[in-house]
């Protein structure tokens, strides 16, 4: 039973121009997305740059506005609420970025900003408070002097464990992961995605991770979605996306997983070099969520729908 329903979820920005300003245009950033998340899942969402990933999850915190849709929380329509002060979504939902630190203001000390998100949702006497922050550093695996420093005294892992302990600070019962292990080194990637399974099992968590890496995503996620300019191309489990993927540009971008195999190492480059030729001829083209491959209407400048269902049937 999903907790979470994002009903055709559209953010559009404006383009502006001309001699007055005005609108000329808009980019069709996230256009038409549905989804649903279960307690203590984990959801990938995937696609190449500028495909509408972050802003999907930033749209779902509340971080960017909605053009049109609605967010469900648990039975009720939160999508004029999400980031309001003592709404049960802003304290459940919580978002983790690529780079933690740049959501920590670097004068603050570590005290400082795991007390933020504890003084706005949870009512602690000041040793209660401690306490907590302790709690919070020993299950990212941190000690009780980290309070007192500042953010950039801390290794690109240790910031990403920072994020991570300020973001369950308060018990939430999603976390919207972007990009949160791609800027550190493989070893530490591994570190920081095995902790975030651990914490998952202890607080019974859901994540929403996007990531334009099928790889990582394969070692987390138990549902994918594909997402290709602004939608979803493809949606399925695991094992209908890594191993029946209809798409040729889900195709693509499995394809574009590195092996480390000596001896299939030639067999995936072939691979590889047909699956882009694929997407090369097709490239200009809407790709249906059944595999198949239609024209695509050009409707603005910036944005190119797939053709009406009578069109498709006409073709
Ligand atoms: N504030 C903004 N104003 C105008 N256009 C924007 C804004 N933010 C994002 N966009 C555009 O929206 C589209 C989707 O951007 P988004 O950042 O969501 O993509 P992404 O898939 O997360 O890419 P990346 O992996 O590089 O972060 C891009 O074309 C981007 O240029």
């Amino acid at each position: 039973m999903s907790f979470i329903q994002i009903k055709d979820l559209h953010v559009h920005y404006p383009i502006r121009g001309g001699f007055f300003n005005t609108v000329v245009d808009h980019v069709y950033a996230v256009d038409g997305v549905s989804m649903e998340f279960e307690k203590g899942k984990t959801y990938g969402l995937v696609g190449e740059s500028g495909s509408g990933k972050s802003t999907t999850g930033k749209a779902i915190i509340g971080l960017e506005k909605i053009t049109s849709g609605q967010v469900i929380y648990e039975g009720e329509d939160v999508t004029n609420k999400r980031r309001t002060r003592n709404s049960a979504f802003t304290r459940d939902i919580q978002m983790i970025f690529q780079d933690s630190t740049s959501a920590m203001n670097p004068r603050k000390r570590v005290q400082d900003v795991l007390a933020e998100p504890i003084r706005n949702f949870m009512n602690l006497s000041p040793t209660e408070e401690k306490r907590h922050m302790i709690e919070l550093l020993e299950i990212v695996g941190m000690s009780e002097e980290a309070l007192l420093k500042y953010p950039h005294e801390f290794s690109g892992g240790q910031k990403q464990r920072l994020g991570i302990a300020r973001a369950v600070a308060c018990k939430p019962k999603m976390i919207i992961a972007d990009e949160p292990v791609s800027a550190l080194d493989l070893s530490v990637q591994a570190q920081v995605l095995n902790f975030m399974k651990d914490i998952q099992t202890e607080y019974g968590l859901s994540y929403l991770f996007i990531s334009h890496d099928l790889g990582v995503v394969r070692h987390m996620c138990d549902h994918i979605s594909i997402m290709y300019k602004g939608r979803f191309v493809e949606q399925g489990t695991k094992e209908d996306i890594y191993k029946h993927s209809k798409h040729v540009y889900t195709n693509r971008l499995l394809s574009a997983i590195p092996t480390i195999e000596p001896e299939t190492r030639f067999e995936r480059k072939m691979e590889r070099r047909a699956v882009e030729q694929a997407y090369r001829e097709n490239a200009q083209k809407y790709y249906d969520a059944d595999g198949k491959v239609y024209p695509l209407q050009v409707i603005s400048a910036t944005h190119k729908v797939a053709m009406s269902a009578a069109e498709k049937e006409a073709q």
